[in-house]
């Protein structure tokens, strides 16, 4: 269980959280919903490590833990709007590249894990493709393959369905709906609320009153 309490977070003067708390239970897909500018990638960037924090508690499954441990404790893989896959890198590469880092395993075992992750969301065909020759279905799976290589606990998406085209939505759905039966716990942000109801067990609305 992940919880959030009496977050704050500001960009100058400009509050974006104040007081704000959220609990997601282990394995359940969060949707957070809300208007434009509402604060939705900020909360998620925010358990991401790409953004500080500015007070609060962030308390996993039950002990409190630093700020920014989602992160450096590898319990959470993000998946970018844009994917930011690394042009220059094969899709394979793509993959190995952090989790050799972060969690010091071989070459070898990391192109075993990426190999098998590939296979599973059905783009092993493409492991020594670049990321500029793939579909946006297919970029959206390797990103997630890639979020997935550090055996994450949660996974952020941020407005998956955003970059595709809306017959792939249902593809997303899928892919979500499927990492709910291993037992992920997921948190996705998005606009699009039809995509939300498929696939959340919750859905957030942050900053509704907001502009
Ligand atoms: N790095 C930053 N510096 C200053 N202000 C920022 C920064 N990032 C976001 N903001 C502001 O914080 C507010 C929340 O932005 P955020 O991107 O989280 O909203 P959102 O709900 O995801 O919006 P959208 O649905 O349009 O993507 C906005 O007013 C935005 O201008």
């Amino acid at each position: 269980m992940l919880e959030l309490k009496n977050i704050t977070k500001k960009f100058g003067d400009k509050v974006i959280f104040d007081g704000f708390d959220l609990t997601i239970t282990s394995g359940e897909v969060v949707a957070i919903a809300g208007p434009s500018g509402g604060g939705k990638t900020t909360l998620l960037r925010m358990l991401a490590g790409l953004e500080t924090i500015d007070a609060g508690q962030v308390i996993f499954d039950g002990e409190t833990v630093a700020l920014d441990a989602l992160i450096t404790r590898n319990l959470l893989g993000f998946v970018f709007q844009d994917f930011q896959l690394f042009p220059h890198m094969t899709v394979l590469e793509n993959l190995v590249l952090s989790p050799m880092k972060t969690m010091s395993i071989s070459r070898e075992v990391a192109i075993a894990k990426a190999e098998e992750l590939l296979t599973n969301l059905a783009v092993i065909e493409q492991k020594n493709a670049y990321p500029f020759s793939l579909s946006g279905g297919q970029k959206q799976r390797v990103a997630l393959a890639r979020a997935m290589m550090i055996d994450p606990k949660i996974i952020g998406y941020d407005e998956p369905t955003s970059a595709l085209d809306p017959a792939l939505r249902d593809q997303v759905a899928n892919l979500i709906l499927e990492n709910k039966k291993l037992g992920m716990t997921q948190i996705v942000v998005t606009h699009d609320m039809d995509f939300a109801e498929k696939i959340a067990d919750t859905i957030i609305k942050v900053n509704a009153k907001v502009d």
